[in-house]
């Protein structure tokens, strides 16, 4: 069985490989190859996964299932997604650990642009940032058989809402959008609050008024988006952790 599903996600990779990202907006398809070469295209029906040591389990899947999670920096995103996994089993794939797991990755071209990115509170462009993302539920979903995830930290601004939904969104069924709202003066101090041991780049305060910049001018708008298609989920994320959690419970409790 094993060797059916290899010939097969093998031949599908070369056609995702020649196929995906052609002649990117920003004209270096090629650059993504790295990438590219471990993102194998999402199951649009079903999936056979191998989910125990001594046999294989047949499962069949609709689309993976998809929340996106946004708000300011240090709203605590990562921090509920880590609750909402033990109790509600998504995977977390933070769009920000991506990147910097991409640009730590020895031999990565992107590496000094995905810091650049990082340190003045920019969007890395979106070719970059969906390879990752793709890549990632690939590898899980191949790995665990778990189809559910929590997307945190993106989109985050219009080329990342395009570059999804023109690469991802057919592919995904989007349960909704989480949205933690929080004061930027609350955010800040949280955030320099960690940087004192995260080792972050851009946890400091200068760092932190370009990403709230970018939050405002950007982010915005995309949260803005989902408002008019009703799949924002709001939250008041200024309570402590376990009181933001008794409000997100509520939302997942929700969910079939
Ligand atoms: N409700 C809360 N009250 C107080 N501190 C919190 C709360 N939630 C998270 N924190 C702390 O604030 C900091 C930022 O939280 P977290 O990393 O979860 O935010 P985030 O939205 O994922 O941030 P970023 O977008 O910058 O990665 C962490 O040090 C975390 O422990
Ligand atoms: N969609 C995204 C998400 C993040 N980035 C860059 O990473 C920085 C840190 O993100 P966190 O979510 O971990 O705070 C962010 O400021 C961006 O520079 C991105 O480019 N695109």
């Amino acid at each position: 069985m094993t060797s059916v599903i290899a010939r097969t996600t093998t031949s599908v990779l070369h056609h995702h490989i020649k196929h995906c990202w052609s002649a990117t907006r920003i004209g270096v398809s090629k650059q993504f190859a790295n990438i590219r070469q471990t993102a194998l295209p999402l199951p649009s029906k079903s999936i056979r996964v191998s989910t125990c040591p001594f046999g294989t389990k047949y499962s069949v899947m609709g689309k993976p299932k998809v929340v996106f999670v946004l708000g300011p920096p240090g709203s605590g995103k990562g921090t509920q997604c880590e609750k909402i996994v033990k109790e509600f089993g998504y995977t977390h794939l933070s769009a920000g650990d991506l990147l910097r797991e991409e640009r730590n990755r020895e031999g990565s071209e992107f590496g000094a642009l995905i810091e650049d990115n990082i340190k003045n509170g920019r969007i890395v462009p979106v070719e970059i940032t969906c390879a990752l993302l793709e890549n990632a539920m690939n590898k899980t979903i191949q790995a665990t058989g778990n189809d559910r995830f929590l997307i945190d930290g993106f989109p985050r601004n219009e080329d990342n809402l395009q570059g999804w939904t023109s690469k991802m969104a057919d592919k995904v069924e989007q349960q909704f959008v989480l949205f933690f709202e929080c004061s930027e003066q609350q955010c800040t101090e949280r955030c320099l609050k960690r940087g004192e041991s995260s080792g972050r780049s851009d946890d400091n305060a200068e760092s932190l008024k370009k990403r709230f910049n970018t939050y405002i001018n950007d982010t915005v708008a995309i949260i803005k988006h989902y408002e008019e298609l009703q799949l924002v989920k709001k939250i008041d994320a200024s309570a402590s952790p376990d009181a933001v959690f008794e409000h997100v419970k509520t939302i997942f409790g929700e969910q079939k």
